[in-house]
């Protein structure tokens, strides 16, 4: 599967997006094909292949059940839906480095699985400053989630302004089938509401190439 021309216009508004104030939220947008791939996918993995996600990374590593409680199985190029996956990520890099400059060089992702009580308390992709995560992608794969299921994704805007009410800076979005989100990772804190429900989700990172700073060549 390839997504030549197909996604220039979901590109287009995602970029602008991002231009305008950081982050997008299109409901319903990855293609369908490639969503019913995935989920398809997700429903045959066999249970052992996802882990307890942890926080932190490398020796750092750790599970903490007040933190999150999902389970993770990280997303390689070894079946068909990963490699469209990976190929649709391929093309919005390319194209919002394009646009944006953004100087995307790797991305990392993997499925995620939340079940019944499960949560991701509010928490930031990346630091400023480390020069690692950029910009955060998720998509949902869930059919007919409904305002009830719980699972919300709820990304806080300390930018928005123009009310005094609190809730203006926190934008709610329902983990629906075939929704993408985009952040930049620095910018925004946001949190899992605990799921109602199974909910099933692939979380991914653009990553700026670091080379610089570690004296290593990007690989060719
Ligand atoms: O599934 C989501 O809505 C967001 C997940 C998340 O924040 C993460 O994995 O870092
Ligand atoms: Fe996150």
């Amino acid at each position: 599967m390839t997504y030549s021309g197909g996604d220039t216009t979901l590109f287009e508004s995602i970029s602008n997006d991002i231009a305008e104030k950081g982050y997008s939220i299109r409901p319903y947008a990855l293609p369908e094909d490639l969503t019913r791939l995935l989920l398809n996918h997700l429903i045959e993995l066999p249970t052992e292949k996802f882990k307890r996600a942890g926080i932190g990374r490398a020796k750092d590593h750790m599970i903490n059940d007040f933190i999150r409680t999902d389970e993770i199985s990280w997303i390689a190029r070894n079946n068909e839906a990963s490699c469209a996956w990976i190929n649709w990520t391929e093309s919005l890099q390319a194209y919002l480095n394009r646009r944006l400059f953004l100087g995307l060089f790797s991305f990392e992702s993997h499925f995620a699985h939340y079940a019944k009580g499960d949560f991701y308390k509010k928490h930031k992709d990346a630091f400023k400053g480390e020069g690692n995560r950029v910009l955060s992608v998720v998509v949902y794969l869930n059919q007919h989630w409904s305002a009830d299921d719980g699972g919300e994704l709820v990304i806080y805007d300390k930018n928005s302004r123009g009310s005094t009410v609190i809730d203006n800076s926190k934008i709610t979005v329902l983990p629906s089938y075939g929704t993408i989100v985009v952040f930049l990772s620095e910018e925004f804190p946001h949190e899992v509401l605990p799921a109602k429900r199974d909910r099933y989700s692939i979380a991914g990172w653009f990553r700026l190439n670091n080379s610089i700073d570690n004296n290593i060549d990007p690989p060719s």
